[in-house]
């Protein structure tokens, strides 16, 4: 069921939000919000996306605001601190805005840095946790199979929960996963499923031992269920750096999960310097509450993107529409 473009557009708005950390190369978050009969909804792929991507993304936003959600299991959803790549000095000053988690997930193996500023940022995590809590980490495919090895010796100390996609391919993962199965080192595939074109491939060739989902780049809440369900493997919902309106997408799909082992990474409003509610879905005592978020009118205001980069997300909009129409 597609809503028409008019409708989408009567009230969608852009923000553009200030990080407190740099994350994933960017400083800004810009997101496209709109409103549908079951709620506000988020429209937020990436820039740098093209539209074949990010229609996918689209159609997770209707879903959510045109759709009701899924039966769910749960009403609060325990979430991981995520520690950007940092330096060592800083880490404490991060992970003090996530109040209450007991999982911490380290970004390694950024462009630029050295293994040792990956051994002193997870160091300096698990000072910070002391010997309670979990470490785990996501290289988001920086290394091949000799570095990640390499990586994940000289981290493993720290004890580790798992290894998110320590290589860029399915091959490579089964590699790796081979090479430190000895070791009890769990891996998890996060873009070898939201940037496939066969999410289930990564299962099927057995080289994860965990799937990160992701509502948005998934298509929305039922397909990354759906995907769950035939992986047959434990998943992790995680967010895309949404703000509180995305991220209530990805608290319902952590809810609608039937067995949930893990942490989730839905904490990362708390990596935004402002957010479009007053109310924001960030972590109480480690975990967030699954519900739906009106932002406020005086913040979609305080946060409007200015009219060039409106008209760019409108224009977006409007391809990804005509892509989902077809
Ligand atoms: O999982 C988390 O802790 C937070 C989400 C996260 O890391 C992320 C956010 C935006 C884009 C990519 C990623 C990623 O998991 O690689
Ligand atoms: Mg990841």
């Amino acid at each position: 069921m597609l809503p028409t473009l008019s409708d989408i557009l009567s009230t969608a708005r852009v923000v553009s939000l200030p990080l407190s950390s740099r994350f994933r190369g960017i400083d800004t978050r810009e997101v496209m919000l709109f409103e549908g009969p079951e709620g506000w909804t988020e429209f937020s792929p990436f820039l740098e996306y093209d539209d074949q991507e990010a229609c996918v993304w689209l159609a997770a936003a209707i879903d959510f605001g045109w759709t009701p959600a899924p039966a769910i299991f749960r009403s609060s959803i325990r979430v991981n601190a995520t520690l950007p790549a940092v330096a060592a000095e800083e880490v404490a000053a991060v992970l003090d805005r996530f109040p209450g988690c007991r999982t911490i997930k380290v970004k390694v193996a950024e462009p630029g840095q050295t293994i040792a500023d990956d051994v002193a940022r997870v160091a300096a995590a698990r000072k910070y946790l002391g010997p309670e809590g979990r470490i785990r980490l996501d290289a988001n495919g920086g290394w091949n199979v000799d570095e990640a090895e390499h990586a994940i010796h000289a981290l493993a100390p720290y004890d580790l929960e798992y290894v998110e996609q320590p290589c860029p391919t399915v091959d490579e993962l089964a590699d790796i996963r081979t090479r430190v199965k000895y070791m009890g080192m769990p891996i998890a595939a996060d873009e070898s499923v939201r940037k496939s074109s066969d999410p289930l491939e990564v299962a099927r060739a057995r080289a994860a031992d965990v799937l990160v989902i992701k509502a948005q780049p998934l298509g929305g809440i039922r397909r990354a269920l759906d995907i769950a369900a035939q992986a047959g493997l434990p998943v992790v919902v995680s967010s895309a750096l949404e703000t509180s309106v995305g991220i209530s997408m990805g608290a319902y799909l952590a809810a609608a999960v039937p067995e949930l082992a893990y942490d989730c990474g839905l904490a990362t409003v708390s990596l935004l310097a402002s957010d479009v509610t007053e109310d924001p879905l960030v972590p109480v005592a480690g975990s967030i509450e699954v519900r739906r978020v009106v932002p406020s009118a005086a913040l979609l205001d305080a946060r409007a993107a200015d009219p060039v980069r409106t008209a760019w997300w409108i224009a977006r909009l409007e391809r990804c529409y005509a892509l989902l129409a077809a």
